[in-house]
């Protein structure tokens, strides 16, 4: 009661932020604010596949910033590898698992602590209690937006099977309100990063019922918004984060069989409910884990700094954003400030031991005196006393 406890927040000290080519700019920024107001040092190293944000962050930075303390350094993984040998105090990496599960290996030869901001397919559960229009608009603005590249895109629907087919029309619908009806020639639909992606991307839609979509054009590596119906749910579109503009509708009897399908895969890094209803949407997401939860709108939980950003399980570990990147980047050290006087109340503590102190302790450990708030009270009033003869110098 007469001491000074308090957590003061320390940088870390020199931390490494590895940025994906999704949003080249963002995913390296954002953290970057972060550990920069912590008080740390970084090194920034932005993806080689978006190369011109990569260069341009190269060049804009050191006009900006001071060039000792914060540097960007540009390479692919021959770079990225020797980087991750030298000794960091933090390390915030942002792309796929498998890269995930290389950094931390490095990281934990020097017992460098890790957030790893990572990927996998995010479910999208449509309840039949739900207005279909506004979920297939702001589905379709979720899943399509980058074409699809984006994290916590939503992966796949599950749905009761009758309404799939009201779903697929919708969807179509909403694709031709944002992109016209030449979706090439629209300035808002973007491309996949480069081939070996094009190519990841067409392979999983082998086999499968395509039910809107499915156009693709590997010159300037288009691939329409696409919808497939009916999906296994051991198809490989299943299998693996898709990360392009395919959306697979696996038709499930109710949200019950929603939430163990999801309990039985990997923890996504992000989780949708569309429903009216909000008991089912506590329910589902009481009843699955998730890196985030957005109900009735998708990606959206991401856009707000009041909440922190990461994954869990296999999408990652760690979070950041607002606030959290600050304390992601620090280190919260605990300081209990005392004073030399006083050392009669401290006496209960030394040896030699006796009852008499033994009785002391529960005392005001409120093991005897347990009289709920009464005891509290008593104490509180006992503090003030003590306070008050501490003050009057008396101890
Ligand atoms: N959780 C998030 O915030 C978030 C955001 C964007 C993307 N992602 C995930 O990232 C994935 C897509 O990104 P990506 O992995 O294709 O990005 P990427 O290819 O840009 O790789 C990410 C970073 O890892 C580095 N890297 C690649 N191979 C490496 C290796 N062998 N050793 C060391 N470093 C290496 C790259 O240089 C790059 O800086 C998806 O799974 C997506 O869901 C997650
Ligand atoms: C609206 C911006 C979404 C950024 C998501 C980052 C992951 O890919």
């Amino acid at each position: 009661m007469l001491d000074e406890a308090y957590v003061q927040p320390e940088p870390l000290g020199v931390v490494l932020i590895i940025g994906a080519w999704n949003y080249p700019f963002v995913l390296t920024i954002q953290p970057l604010i972060g550990a920069i107001a912590a008080g740390n040092a970084v090194i920034i190293k932005p993806s080689e596949l978006s190369e011109k944000t990569a260069k341009i962050l190269a060049e804009l930075l050191p006009q900006y910033l001071d060039q000792d303390l914060y540097a960007v350094i540009n390479g692919g993984v021959k770079e990225t590898t020797e980087l991750l040998k030298q000794r960091f105090d933090h390390i915030l990496y942002t792309g796929n698992t498998a890269v995930g599960k290389i950094v931390m290996e490095a990281a934990a030869k020097h017992l460098t602590p890790v957030t790893l901001e990572l990927g996998g397919k995010s479910p999208c559960y449509i309840d039949t209690d739900c207005d279909l229009d506004i979920a297939c608009r702001r589905i379709t603005w979720g899943k399509y937006m980058n074409c699809g590249q984006t994290c916590i895109a939503p992966d796949y629907v599950l749905c009761e099977p009758s309404l799939q087919n009201q779903i697929v029309q919708k969807i179509k619908e909403t694709v031709k309100e944002f992109y016209g009806e030449n979706i090439k020639e629209s300035p808002d639909y973007e491309r996949i990063i480069n081939l070996r992606h094009f190519k990841r991307i067409l392979n999983l839609l082998e086999g499968q019922k395509i039910a809107f979509g499915g156009e693709t054009d590997e010159a300037t590596r288009y691939i329409a918004p696409t919808i497939l119906t009916d999906v296994d749910p051991e198809a490989k579109v299943m299998q693996e984060e898709i990360f392009g503009p395919i959306l697979p509708i696996v038709p499930v009897k109710n949200a019950d069989e929603a939430i163990k399908f999801i309990n039985s895969r990997e923890k996504p890094l992000a989780f949708y409910i569309f429903s009216h209803n909000d008991k089912l949407v506590r329910r589902m997401i009481d009843g699955t884990s998730s890196g985030g939860v957005t109900a009735n709108d998708v990606i959206m939980h991401f856009t707000l700094s009041s909440l922190p950003f990461g994954g869990v399980g296999s999408s990652g570990m760690g979070v950041y954003h607002g606030k959290y990147t600050f304390d992601t980047f620090s280190h919260q050290r605990p300081c209990l400030l005392k004073s030399l006087k006083r050392e009669g109340a401290n006496k209960l503590r030394y040896p030699p031991n006796s009852q008499s102190k033994v009785d002391w302790a529960k005392f005001f450990l409120l093991k005897r005196f347990n009289k709920g708030k009464l005891a509290l009270l008593f104490l509180a009033f006992l503090g003030v006393v003590a306070a008050v003869l501490a003050k009057a110098g008396y101890y």
